[in-house]
């Protein structure tokens, strides 16, 4: 085996990571590991640490306590060791260099940097290589950071939310380059709001809220953790504390004159709630969303939502 390979086999692992800023503890206690080759997307809502995590994965900051080690080095052994390319939300690029440049100068960096045109092919930017990168839009700019990450052809690519301020043809192009770079066994990480870029792109979810993982495992898994099946139906005038009593029903909503139940026994609550309920009407059973798991892992649901406006 090669130095190279005995390397990539230790993928990424973080032992009781924490971090705070004042007294705000932004990332409370995380332990991860990644396997070489893995594609894993952090997901999770607003402030849940998902950049505070990242930003010490890649090295840019040390945790209060705990550790990070990417293949077996520390991050900034691994970054100067050209193992790992992170794309960050916000950093200004070098003013009055065209993107050709900007990436020439980047690649001269690194031991197996990608060719230059090849690169630009592959982030979309053909049509504005030869821009000055303080002349580019929020969407060719975020295209020249994902360029950036390519280009240094690193074994692990950390990606924060990368997709954002790209339109639609920008997203498509950007994730079909991303699966090539997957399927070349290269390990990624990515944070993303997006549960369908999650639920498409990764083999795993990490779900983080309050600076702690809150569930971690394949898209199915994260489904299931949250209660197999909804019953949606309209039924007005009927108390939601009444619904929810129902057997096989964990959690009740009430939406204007619908009515959403989240089950834990979907077969047992339909019974109950046909026999009791005969005037429910526009009744479905759906298995519960990405949206759902999300929501209700998070500690932010749809359900105490409504109850607190009652
Ligand atoms: N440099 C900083 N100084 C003070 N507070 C910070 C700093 N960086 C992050 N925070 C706070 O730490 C918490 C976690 O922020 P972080 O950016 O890691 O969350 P996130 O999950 O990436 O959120 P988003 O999806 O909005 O980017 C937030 O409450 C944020 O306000």
């Amino acid at each position: 085996m090669t130095t190279n390979q005995t390397l990539i086999r230790g993928g990424i692992e973080l032992t009781g990571l924490r971090k705070s800023f004042g007294a705000l503890e932004a990332v409370r206690g995380v332990d991860l590991h990644i396997a070489a080759g893995e594609t894993v997307a952090l997901l999770g809502p607003n402030g849940a640490g998902k950049s505070t995590t990242i930003d010490m994965m890649l090295g840019l900051s040390q945790p209060d306590a705990g550790s990070a080690r990417i293949f077996g080095l520390s991050p900034k052994e691994a970054v100067a060791a050209g193992q790992i390319c992170g794309m960050l939300q916000v950093g200004a690029l070098v003013p009055y260099l065209s993107v050709t440049e900007l990436l020439t100068e980047i690649a001269s960096l690194y031991p197996r940097a990608l060719p230059v045109a090849e690169v630009i092919e592959l982030a979309g930017l053909s049509d504005f290589a030869g821009q000055r990168t303080n002349k580019l839009s929020g969407g060719q700019l975020q295209r020249t950071r994902f360029a950036i990450a390519l280009v240094s052809n690193s074994d692990l690519l950390v990606l924060d939310e990368p997709t954002v301020a790209l339109d639609v043809e920008g997203r498509r192009q950007f994730w079909m380059t991303m699966r090539a770079i997957a399927n070349s066994g290269k390990t990624v990480v990515f944070a993303t709001h997006y549960l369908e870029e999650a639920d498409e792109y990764a083999d795993r979810i990490v779900l983080m809220a309050h600076g702690r993982i809150v569930a971690d495992g394949p898209t199915t898994e994260i489904r299931s953790l949250v209660g197999s099946k909804l019953i949606r139906a309209t039924l007005p005038d009927v108390p939601r504390s009444d619904l929810a009593a129902i057997d096989g029903v964990s959690a009740a909503e009430r939406r204007g004159e619908a009515v959403v139940l989240s089950c834990s026994d979907s077969d047992l609550a339909l019974r109950t709630f046909l026999s009791r309920y005969p005037a429910a009407r526009d009744i479905e059973v759906a298995g519960a969303g990405l949206e759902e798991a999300f929501l209700k892992l998070t500690g932010h649901t749809a359900i105490d939502d409504a109850e607190t406006t009652r």
